[in-house]
C-alpha cells in the first residue's frame, strides 16, 4: 500500500490546478495493482480569494464543481483520494473549508470541516490572517475506514491542537492526514517540529501535503515540505521545496507494534477530550 502527497503551488484559478493535478496523476509513479492513497494539500483547487469568491465557487451553478471534480480523478485514476479542502456553503453565508475523502471508484466515504481556523498575526508580508472572516469551524470529528487503515481528517492550523489527535487516535484513528497551507514563517519555526510531536503522541502515520512557494502574483508565500512520518516519528519521505510527488509505503503492523511496546494511550492519567458533538464557530 503506498501513500502519495502532491505538493502543489495553487493559485485562485480553479481550472488551472485541475489540470495541474491531473498532469500529475497521469505521471504518479506507482506499480500496477497496488492501492493508492492519494493526498493533496489545503486548497489545492481554489487558494486565496475571499468571501464572495469562496462563495461563489461553493454554489452549485459554480462553472466547475470542485466536489464532483475531485469525484471524477478519484474514479479515473482509482485511488482513494484527500481533496485538499474545498469550499463549502454552510447555510449562513459563510462557507466551511472541507477536506472529502473520496474512494477509487469516486464515491465519497465522508469529510472533515476545519475546526480551527487561522485568525492569527504573523510577521510577513500578509501580516494579519483572518480566517474566520470567510470560513466558519466545523463542528464533528472524522475518522473513516480506508484500505490503508483508520484514517482521521485534519486541517493545517489543526495541527498544533493535540487534543484534536488524541481524540482521533480514541477514535481509532491509524493514519492522519495534515492537508497545508502553512505560513513560510511559521512553517520554519515549527512545522516539522508539531508533525513529527503529533506523529509520536498519537502513535499515527501523519500524512501531511502542503503547498509551496508564492501564490497569485506577489500574494502568500507558503512553507511547502510535504512528508510522511511513521507511527514513532521517523521522517520517511518529504519534499522541502518544489512542487510534486512525496511517496512512501504504509505498514500496519508499525502502527501496532508502537501501540504495544509503549501502550501511552491506556497510561494516560488525563480524562479523554470531548469528542463530539462539538459546537460550531
Ligand atoms: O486562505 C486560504 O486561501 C488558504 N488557507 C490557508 O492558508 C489557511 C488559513 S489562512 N492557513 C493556515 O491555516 C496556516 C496555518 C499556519 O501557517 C500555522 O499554523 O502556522
Amino acid at each position: 500500500m503506498q501513500v502519495s502527497l502532491l505538493q502543489c503551488q495553487s493559485s485562485r484559478k480553479p481550472d488551472e490546478n485541475l489540470a495541474f493535478i491531473q498532469q500529475q496523476l497521469e505521471q504518479l509513479p506507482r506499480q500496477a495493482g497496488e492501492p493508492q492513497l492519494v493526498v493533496l494539500p489545503e486548497c489545492a483547487l481554489l487558494f486565496g480569494g475571499h468571501e464572495g469568491e469562496q462563495l461563489a465557487w461553493s454554489a452549485t451553478d459554480a462553472p466547475l464543481n470542485l466536489t464532483e471534480a475531485l469525484a471524477a480523478l478519484a474514479r479515473q485514476y482509482q485511488v482513494y483520494l484527500v481533496g485538499g479542502t474545498v469550499p463549502a456553503a454552510s447555510g449562513d453565508g459563510r462557507v466551511y473549508s472541507r477536506s472529502i475523502l473520496f474512494d477509487d471508484q469516486g464515491g465519497i466515504v465522508g469529510s472533515y470541516d476545519k475546526l480551527h481556523l487561522f485568525d492569527v498575526d504573523v510577521s510577513d508580508n500578509t501580516g494579519s490572517y483572518r480566517e474566520s472572516d470567510t470560513f466558519c469551524g466545523g463542528d464533528h470529528l472524522s475518522v473513516l475506514p480506508t484500505p490503508f487503515g483508520q484514517l482521521g481528517l485534519t486541517v493545517c492550523y489543526d495541527l498544533r491542537f493535540a487534543d484534536l489527535f488524541r481524540a482521533l487516535r480514541l477514535q481509532g484513528a491509524e493514519l492522519i492526514v495534515v492537508p497545508a497551507a502553512f505560513t513560510k514563517v511559521t512553517g520554519a519555526a515549527h512545522w516539522e517540529v508539531l508533525l513529527r510531536a503529533r506523529a509520536i503522541e498519537s502513535q499515527c502515520y501523519i500524512l501531511a501535503a502542503g503547498q509551496w512557494g508564492a501564490h497569485n502574483q506577489g500574494g502568500r508565500e507558503t512553507w511547502g515540505q510535504s512528508m510522511i512520518i511513521d507511527p514513532w516519528g521517523r521522517i520517511v519521505a518529504q519534499q522541502a521545496s518544489g512542487i510534486g510527488w512525496v511517496q512512501a509505503p504504509i505498514d500496519l503492523s508499525l502502527v501496532a507494534k508502537v501501540r504495544q511496546d509503549m501502550p501511552v494511550c491506556q497510561h494516560n492519567r488525563f480524562a479523554a477530550p470531548q469528542l463530539q458533538p462539538l459546537q460550531r464557530k
